[in-house]
């Protein structure tokens, strides 16, 4: 019923049907039971004479401003960043420019961006606090971004002129006051708001980073025609839009039938090249790896580490919110496994260059229905086996084989970090619950949060302590799982539940639904 009261057009599974176009094969979506079709395609056949050319640019921009301050300014860039290979020892010397395409170590493991930490060193906590609280609410390119505003610690040496940002970051951090009272005794409970972003969630902070190089690398003629990626909506959402803002081709893979109608949407505007494919996330990503090392397309999923250096922001945006106190935990949820990682290596930079004197206490939560990290720290770390992931709600981490399963690792055993999971039934009643105090989250956040309530529940997590979780994505991009689950759409859930209520258009009948609301929520009056 909510679903017809609220759209009746909007389908649970979307469709994406292959046509063929232009003597390629390309594909057309179908969100709602009205196709996009190639009779959607704009013509021009009324002859009218073209639109006058746009009146030409105002002289200065931000980007020319910022160009002449740095002319003005002395050399502001004397820090560096390479990659070598994730948690090499101290005797590798093994190390790429950030300039050559390189996804991999020598030996097949991940790679790691490292700073040239020394010469970070050479200035300060309280220097690296003071310019980073400086830059923040300005719309100074490229420091109006909350990623670009930490560039010495992202990408030191990018020309500004190269980065593509849609001046991402700076998400409110907010604190979950009524939620911390009633569902679990805290009165320090905090929601840092990654969805409140370009594209709806967290992704874009690492977007902006992987794009603007991308952007630098095609400048300097290395052979990059496009991008592109595999996804569970939100990746390829933030692809294409930092994509189609610089004007490079992007290209991505979608587990078909998987992804919400908000994220399918997204691409398709953008001008992406989107292929639907018949298998799940690690199938996309599989393929994705197999195609990049084939074609001149640019790998942008987390693997590739330039991604998490953006995402890494978020974290520090986190002690800076705090007036740089550092909380007692950070809850995230976990999917491909970058992210978690992205939040440790923020924090740690933090601490190691003196901004803060220790690092939080890591939270990883995953879908039980999506959990090899889970049975990973279940068995003490003893041995991964990657999983076959299943449906869930929180369909952005069904992943069963995660790329940086041992970044996630690293992460949690040195934050003395716990791995939780949550049910279906946890996850959306949690959601929900959230919900109904004012907030509308993701299920995502949902599982993050029934980590939060087990671990309450348990004691580990005590009622004075200060919590962050981490919210993901815009709830907005999920609302058809609210939808079935306010509507009683899903077998054996639907406990907190708020259906519209269908009243008669007269008086009496919304009197009478009135009387018997007002009693149920005045109970003295009864
Ligand atoms: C909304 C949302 N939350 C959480 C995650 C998990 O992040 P990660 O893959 O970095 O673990 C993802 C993507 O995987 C996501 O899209
Ligand atoms: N949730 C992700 C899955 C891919 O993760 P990535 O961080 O490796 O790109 C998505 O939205 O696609």
């Amino acid at each position: 019923m909510l679903s017809s009261l609220l759209n009746p057009s909007i389908s649970t599974t979307p469709i994406i049907k292959p046509i063929t176009r232009n003597n390629r094969a390309s594909t057309v979506v179908t969100c709602t039971s009205s196709t996009f079709d190639s009779s959607s395609q704009i013509t021009n056949n009324n002859h009218s004479p073209p639109p006058p050319p746009p009146p030409d640019p105002p002289h200065t921009n931000i980007k020319d401003e910022a160009r002449r301050q740095r002319s003005v300014a002395a050399a502001d860039n004397t820090f560096t960043a390479k990659y070598v290979p994730f948690n090499a020892g101290f005797d590798s010397s093994e190390s790429y420019s950030l300039d050559e395409i390189v996804y991999r170590s020598r030996s097949g493991g991940l790679l790691d961006v490292q700073h040239d930490m020394e010469a970070l060193a050479r200035f300060d906590g309280a220097y690296w606090r003071t310019l980073f609280d400086s830059r923040v609410g300005k719309t100074t390119w490229p420091y109006g971004s909350g990623v670009w505003s930490k560039k010495e610690w992202v990408l030191p040496e990018i020309d500004p002129d190269d980065i593509v940002s849609a001046f991402e970051g700076n998400s409110n951090l907010f604190w979950a006051e009524r939620f911390g009272k009633h569902f679990v005794g805290m009165n320090d409970l905090w929601v840092k708001h990654c969805g409140i972003s370009h594209t709806g969630s967290f992704k874009d902070l690492g977007m902006t980073v992987l794009v603007s190089q991308v952007n630098r690398l095609r400048k300097m003629n290395r052979p990059v025609v496009g991008v592109g990626c595999a996804s569970t909506g939100d990746t390829s959402a933030a692809l294409s839009a930092y994509c189609a803002s610089a004007g490079i081709p992007s290209i991505v893979f979608l587990p078909a039938n998987k992804i919400s109608t908000a994220q399918l949407i997204q691409p398709v505007s953008n001008g992406a090249l989107v292929l639907s494919l018949e298998t799940d996330f690690d199938g996309c990503m599989k393929l994705i790896r197999e195609i990049t090392a084939e074609l001149p397309i640019y790998l942008a999923n987390s693997l590739n580490s330039l991604r998490l250096e953006g995402q890494k922001t978020a974290a520090i945006e986190i002690l800076q919110q705090f007036n740089w106190e550092v909380p007692d935990w950070v809850i995230v949820p976990g999917g491909n496994l970058g992210n978690i990682y992205a939040f440790y290596k923020g924090f740690k930079m933090c601490q190691d260059l003196g901004l803060v004197e220790k690092i939080p206490r890591l939270v990883c939560a995953q879908a039980a229905n999506a959990n090899p990290l889970y049975l990973y720290y279940k068995s003490g770390w003893k041995e991964f086996k990657a999983v076959k992931a299943n449906s869930t709600f929180a369909s952005a981490i069904q992943i069963g084989d995660p790329v940086s399963i041992d970044r996630a690792v690293y992460a949690l055993r040195n934050s003395n970090g716990i791995v939780e999971e949550a049910t279906e039934e946890e996850l959306m009643n949690a959601m929900v619950q959230a919900d109904s105090t004012g907030m509308f989250i993701c299920p995502h956040t949902g599982v993050a949060l029934t980590a939060l309530i087990k671990l309450r529940n348990s004691g580990v997590i005590g009622g004075e302590d200060r919590v962050v979780v981490v919210s993901t994505a815009h709830g907005l991009k999920f609302a058809q799982s609210k939808i079935d689950y306010h509507s009683g759409n899903i077998p054996g859930m639907g406990q907190f539940a708020n259906p519209p209520v269908s009243v008669k258009a007269d008086f009496g009948s919304v009197m009478d639904v009135l009387k018997d609301f007002l009693l149920s929520k005045s109970p003295k009056y009864k």
